[in-house]
């Protein structure tokens, strides 16, 4: 898909959030959304979702297209496993789900962490069952609000081979504070 934003605009009130943003985006590649916090980047995630209008400007390239997100809160049922969780995001739920779930789940967790409830895992382990959840959907293109808080380093790498392996030929959007994401995720710079 490719995806253009034309001349896009957002206020609330008397705070201009961003002004006449032009953006071509195209699958296949990770984009990473950069800017100091207030400067726009989930309210632009929501309006491409839809839960957000933007006061003037326009997006092409939406139309048909299956979106997936990552939100900065985690919004998972909490007092379900990971695997129930993953288990009901994917199409069809056949006893197959169930075992693809726990697949998924185990190349970010450790398995003791699957069958226990949401809200009895640390915060490091909730973000990856997120992360896990939006790449469990079928989409074509995947937004990340700051996906990696609450990682340490090293998960924080594991995470990121995850995320590249399945978003292969997608649009993937993902915001950051860090960097030294770009180069990991080997990703084109967007500044807001
Ligand atoms: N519904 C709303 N009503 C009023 N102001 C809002 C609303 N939503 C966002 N804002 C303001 O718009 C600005 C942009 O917010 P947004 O959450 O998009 O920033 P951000 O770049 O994602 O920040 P952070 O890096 O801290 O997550 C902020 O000043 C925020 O207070």
């Amino acid at each position: 898909m490719e995806l253009k934003v034309n001349q896009l605009s957002k206020s609330f009130g008397t705070l201009n959030v961003f002004t006449q943003l032009n953006l071509s985006l195209h699958s296949g590649q990770v984009y990473c959304l950069m800017g100091s916090s207030g400067s726009g980047k989930t309210t632009f995630f929501r309006i491409l979702l839809g839960l957000e209008e933007a006061d003037s400007g326009s997006m092409e390239g939406l139309k048909g297209q299956r979106a997936s997100a990552v939100f900065q809160e985690n919004r998972l049922c909490e007092s379900f496993t990971p695997v129930d969780n993953i288990t009901m995001v994917i199409p069809g739920r056949s006893s197959r789900s169930r075992k693809q779930a726990k697949e998924e789940l185990l190349r970010l967790l450790p398995e003791e962490a699957l069958s226990r409830p949401v809200s009895t895992l640390s915060g490091g382990m909730k973000r990856r069952v997120a992360i896990v959840r939006a790449l469990s959907i079928p989409c074509d293109m995947i937004l990340m609000d700051e996906p990696f808080t609450g990682l340490d380093e090293n998960t924080k790498r594991t995470v990121i081979q995850y995320i590249k392996k399945k978003t292969r030929g997608k649009l993937v959007i993902i915001s950051t504070h860090q960097e030294e994401d770009v180069a990991l995720l080997n990703g084109t710079l967007i500044n807001l």
